[in-house]
């Protein structure tokens, strides 16, 4: 087979199709907005298909960008929506963003993220023995007076101790968080160490993730990327960004599930983070028309499926 046929997906239209590709693989990692679900919103059949790869004894576990909320927070609303999850079955960008701060830069105890953010990021953080500041604090909602940046200009505004800063989805963002940020990772030694005991200096930059958009009922809206944009203008720090598809989540994956990455697939909406992810673990990959991507964005941006069907929901057909 040619490189190009092989980079050609596989379209799925039939329940023999379906039912192969059912029995083909043991582990499903799936990607959650814009395959099992849009907002609130539940996509049609998904978690029929989720319940039934469970009961046949198939191992599911749930990889989202999505750092506005923690895993139990997403565990509660996959009991609302009525599909099986088990918390340690989901890996979102916050959590994954807060173990590779203690465990992979081994942050200091007595140092503090800045948070732009929602509570997704703050309680994974807390859950990690990990301190921070900003987020969904209230001082740090509040609009500035207009050209006004004397509430800006105290210790107790630009905390020293302050040793990263985490950038993730906030439909709260604002001007007054966006100064704090860029301040923390461009103060004199930002780009430095970040040690212990000591204030000022170092201050990592890290991305929970950047999709430049958020599928949600009436979107695309603008997504996590979108939002930190201006940061990186605004300082010219290149971040660390942890989420799909980059090496932080997949080291995430590798670590706390053994998978046999020849009969594990990937489920996802989104080709440069979902499909580029799976292909950089060198896993087969499933891409859904639910969310993002379509098909003619394929071939612009050269990010090649494995498969593509319209809607997780039709594996409900498999034969
Ligand atoms: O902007 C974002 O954070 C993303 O669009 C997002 O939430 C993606 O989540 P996923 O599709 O990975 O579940
Ligand atoms: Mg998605």
């Amino acid at each position: 087979m040619s490189s190009a046929e092989q980079k050609t997906p596989q379209s799925l239209s039939s329940p023999e199709e379906y039912g192969k590709l059912l029995d083909r693989y043991d582990t499903w990692l799936f990607d959650c907005d814009g395959v099992l679900w849009s907002g609130d919103d539940l996509i049609e059949g998904s978690q029929d298909v989720i319940n039934h790869l469970r009961k046949s004894g198939k191992r599911v576990v749930y990889v989202t960008n999505n750092a506005s909320k923690s895993r139990k927070a997403i565990k509660k609303k996959f009991d609302q929506l009525g599909y099986e999850a088990k918390e340690e079955d989901i890996v979102s960008s916050s959590f994954a963003a807060a173990i590779y701060l203690r465990d992979v830069l081994k942050f200091p105890k007595d140092r503090k993220v800045y948070v732009i953010g929602m509570h997704g990021i703050e309680d994974e953080l807390d859950e990690a023995g990990i301190q921070h500041c900003g987020g969904t604090n209230p001082e740090d909602n509040q609009l500035l007076p207009p050209m006004d940046f004397s509430s800006l200009r105290t210790e107790e505004a630009m905390d020293p101790s302050v040793g990263a800063v985490m950038c993730g989805f906030d439909m709260h963002m604002n001007y007054t968080k966006l100064c704090k940020a860029y301040k923390h990772i461009t103060r004199k030694g930002a780009e430095g160490p970040v040690v212990e005991g000591e204030k000022g200096g170092g201050c990592h930059f890290i991305l929970t993730n950047d999709d430049s958009t958020f599928p949600a009922g009436g979107g695309p809206w603008p997504g996590a990327g979108s939002l930190s944009a201006p940061l990186l203008f605004a300082s010219g720090r290149k971040p660390v960004i942890v989420g799909k598809p980059n090496q932080p989540m997949l080291d995430t994956i590798k670590e706390h599930y053994h998978i046999d990455e020849k009969r594990t697939i990937f489920v996802g909406d989104r080709l440069n983070t979902d499909i580029a992810f799976a292909n950089n673990g060198n896993i087969d990959s499933l891409l859904v028309l639910t969310g993002i991507s379509t098909v003619e964005d394929i071939k612009k941006e050269e990010i090649y499926p494995t498969y593509i069907m319209d809607s997780l929901g039709q594996l409900n057909e498999a034969k």
